[in-house]
């Protein structure tokens, strides 16, 4: 289970105070698929964030597979973030300098039980690619590289922001399509945060946010492959 409580996420910057998250609870079970909505500002990254433990929130309590992470340190909080978490942004990220295959090597790395490179870029449709080059690859083809790098630490969430928002409909629907696949074969809880309200359809649950609160959440009885999927 993926439980927040009354989670408080408040920024200052300077005498201004932007309040990101106001109270927002919710549970999701493990092995599912969520997309999480909301307009620009709602939130939804920061929500994301003190999940992933890349940032904590001011108050309230976040439980991740019976781990209570919001009471954690610094030093705990990386260790969750190695053992437990994935993360893929819409700007994929990689290391310029290394190839496909020495990318998802890094990932491997981190991890202390990691899945196999090549079976992960096999997974993902990269393997005749592991020794090109980020530059050398297209949007659809980085992501997937991005994806299999944070799937080869063999995570137990992943936390997605946008992940195709920088792909056309067609090579976006294939990765929304990889990630379905990771969370059936791996039972991968997934999270993915997006503009795009078609998403809602093929989440097993469907999240929305509102001026950093939580609007509504529902589950979707009859979720449908991601090439169903209405691209808005
Ligand atoms: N590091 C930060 N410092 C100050 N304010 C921040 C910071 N991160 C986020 N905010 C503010 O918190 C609010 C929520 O931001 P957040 O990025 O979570 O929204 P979002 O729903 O993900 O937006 P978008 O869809 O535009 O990415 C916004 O008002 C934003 O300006």
């Amino acid at each position: 289970m993926l439980s927040l409580k009354n989670v408080v996420k408040t920024y200052k910057s300077g005498e201004v105070e932007v309040a990101a998250l106001k109270n927002v609870s919710f549970d999701l079970p493990e092995k599912s698929i969520s997309v999480i909505l909301g307009p620009s500002g709602s939130g939804k990254s920061t929500l994301l964030n003190v999940i992933g433990g890349i940032d904590r929130p001011d108050h309230g309590m976040i439980k991740v597979m019976e781990r209570e992470v919001s009471s954690y340190k610094e030093k705990e909080l990386t260790e969750y973030r190695r053992e437990l978490i994935g993360f893929i942004f819409q700007s994929y990220n990689l290391i310029s300098t290394l190839t496909v295959g020495e990318n998802v090597e890094v990932g491997s790395e981190i991890s202390r039980d990691p899945l196999k490179v090549d079976e992960v870029l096999d997974r993902v449709g990269m393997l005749d690619k592991k020794h090109k080059f980020p530059h050398q690859l297209s949007g659809g083809e980085q992501q997937r590289t991005a994806i299999a790098r944070a799937l080869v630490k063999n995570p137990k969430v992943l936390l997605c922001d946008e992940p195709t928002g920088a792909l056309d409909e067609d090579t976006g629907k294939k990765i929304l399509r990889l990630l379905q696949e990771i969370n059936k074969r791996y039972g991968t809880t997934v999270l993915i945060i997006t503009h795009n309200q078609g998403f809602a359809e093929m989440a097993d649950w469907v999240v929305k946010m509102k001026s950093g609160g939580l609007d509504s959440i529902f589950h979707n009885e009859a979720p449908v492959p991601a090439e169903q999927v209405k691209w808005g």
